[in-house]
């Protein structure tokens, strides 16, 4: 590392909550000498206050920081985006490399492109983690979008030493597979709170919640409740790419689950089953299994049922997505590059389900003729027609509400499933390392 550079290159964040908070900190452990950092104006005494010490200098507003900065990273909500960058771009630095932090590109980049200086060079990020998950290993987007090869390249400094594994893309690529990969599973999850908070069920009071893949469910629900709204906001209703997934995977689970009240098993069965041939079958023989199962999850329950007392489940959430994937002709491995840790569990706990030809047969009998989870199965595809349309009109006051009452119904739990799903989280990281395989085999 380049010290004179480290001692005086100027580096940025306009908008100081977990993301901005977690770069600044990092970067400032790293050893970068100069850190601005700003939040709301209105926050700045107590910014002060709370930051005496830390190694970050805390200026009055994005003014502030834009000016004296030579890598500035705005990490405020999608939504804002646009206001925040008319309102700090014209202060920008000469020559300073501007990127930010939001889900979505799109409105980020047109933000950029408008009201940035022409002699601005705009690098843009996204790490594809929540700010409690340790980078290392994580993959991180960078688009270049406009710069040229040493501002390129200072990025490349700057941001190395959050260990990530870097992954370059144009802004419509990051968009598009981000869609798939986050919009999506976010969506399956939200309706299964949804669902659960309609009939007023705590799923870890419930038979057809116990085991490994079910912890899944309950505690990355519970994870993504706990964070805020906006972030899955902005990922559904601002990314151009995000709606067609959404309203696919509503349509999926309406499609399948008319079959199942209509018990038209041959119809139910053979479209389950091709849906899994085209996402886990033959042609996909070449990519590396996720390989999760019951046994490693099993431990990472919330529940106070006795497992004795399980019951199958219909799984409508992952026959669903498989479906959906099959339909809109997805591949998901293929996106593992910009895999998040939820998007690696979902597709990890449908994987389990579609290679265990015993689960998934347990799973279609009950789809088509176990009551006991219909209701469940009914809220669900309720749950997810809400989701969808909510996307689709587009509104982010409605997407709010929805989500806090739910998240509402679920605080109670929010730290503990914070806690263990961190736990699964660092499971599955390890797994990446060493392969599942040995663990299966030590933990079994
Ligand atoms: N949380 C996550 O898991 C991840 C989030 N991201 C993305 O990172 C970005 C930030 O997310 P996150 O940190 O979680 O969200 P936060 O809500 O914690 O942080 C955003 C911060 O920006 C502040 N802000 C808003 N307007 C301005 C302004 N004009 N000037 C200065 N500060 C302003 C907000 O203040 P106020 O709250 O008062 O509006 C808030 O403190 C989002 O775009 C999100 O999509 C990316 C990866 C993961
Ligand atoms: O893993 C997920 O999908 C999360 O929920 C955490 C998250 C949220 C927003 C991002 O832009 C990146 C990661």
């Amino acid at each position: 590392m380049n010290l004179v550079e480290m001692d005086e290159l100027e580096i940025g964040f306009i908008g100081l909550g977990a993301m901005g908070m977690m770069y600044a900190k990092r970067l400032c452990e790293a050893g970068w000498k100069n850190i601005n950092v700003c939040d709301l104006p209105s926050k700045y005494e107590q910014l002060k206050t709370t930051l005496a010490g830390s190694g970050l200098t805390v200026l009055k507003d994005g003014h502030a920081v834009s000016r004296r900065s030579d890598f500035i990273i705005y990490s405020v909500e999608a939504e804002n985006i646009e206001r925040v960058v008319a309102e700090y771009g014209p202060s920008t630095k000469l020559e300073a490399i501007v990127g930010g932090q939001t889900s979505v590109k799109e409105p980020e980049i047109r933000a950029f492109e408008k009201y940035l200086p022409d002699d601005a060079h705009i690098v843009t990020c996204h790490s594809l983690h929540g700010p409690t998950v340790h980078p290392k290993g994580q993959p991180l987007v960078l688009i270049r979008h406009r710069a040229s090869d040493d501002k390129y390249n200072l990025v490349i400094r700057i941001l190395s030493c959050l260990q990530s594994e870097l992954v370059e893309l144009s802004y419509k690529e990051h968009d598009r597979i981000t869609a798939d990969t986050q919009a999506v599973t976010h969506v399956a999850f939200l309706s299964m709170g949804t669902a659960w908070k309609t009939q007023m069920q705590f799923p870890w009071e419930t038979p057809q919640y116990v085991g490994g893949i079910e912890n899944v469910k309950i505690n990355m629900t519970l994870r993504i409740y706990s964070n805020k709204w906006h972030v899955y906001a902005g990922i559904a209703i601002m990314n151009p790419s995000a709606e067609i997934q959404i309203r696919q995977y509503a349509q999926s689970v309406s499609d399948l689950f008319k079959l199942m009240i209509q018990e038209k098993q041959e119809e139910f069965e053979n479209r389950v089953k091709e849906a899994g041939d085209f996402v886990f079958g033959k042609h996909a023989e070449n990519r590396q299994p996720i390989l999760l199962s019951d046994s490693i999850l099993d431990r990472f329950s919330l529940s106070s049922v006795p497992s004795e007392q399980r019951k199958p489940n219909s799984h409508l959430s992952l026959m669903a997505m498989t479906d959906s994937w099959h339909k809109l002709g997805i591949r998901p491995y293929e996106h593992m590059v910009c895999q998040t840790p939820l998007f690696r569990l979902w597709i990890g706990i449908a994987e389990y389900l579609f290679r265990n030809t015993e689960m998934l047969d347990e799973a279609i009998r009950a789809a088509l003729y176990d009551k006991d989870i219909r209701a469940d199965d009914m809220e669900f595809y309720s749950a997810s027609k809400g989701w969808a349309e909510c996307v689709a009109v587009g509104n982010m006051a409605a997407y709010q509400k929805r989500f806090n009452d739910t998240a509402e119904f679920f605080k109670k739990r929010f730290p503990e499933g914070v806690r263990i799903g961190n736990e699964m989280i660092e499971v599955i990281k390890t797994h990446q390392r060493v392969g599942l395989g040995n663990i299966a085999h030590s933990d079994s």
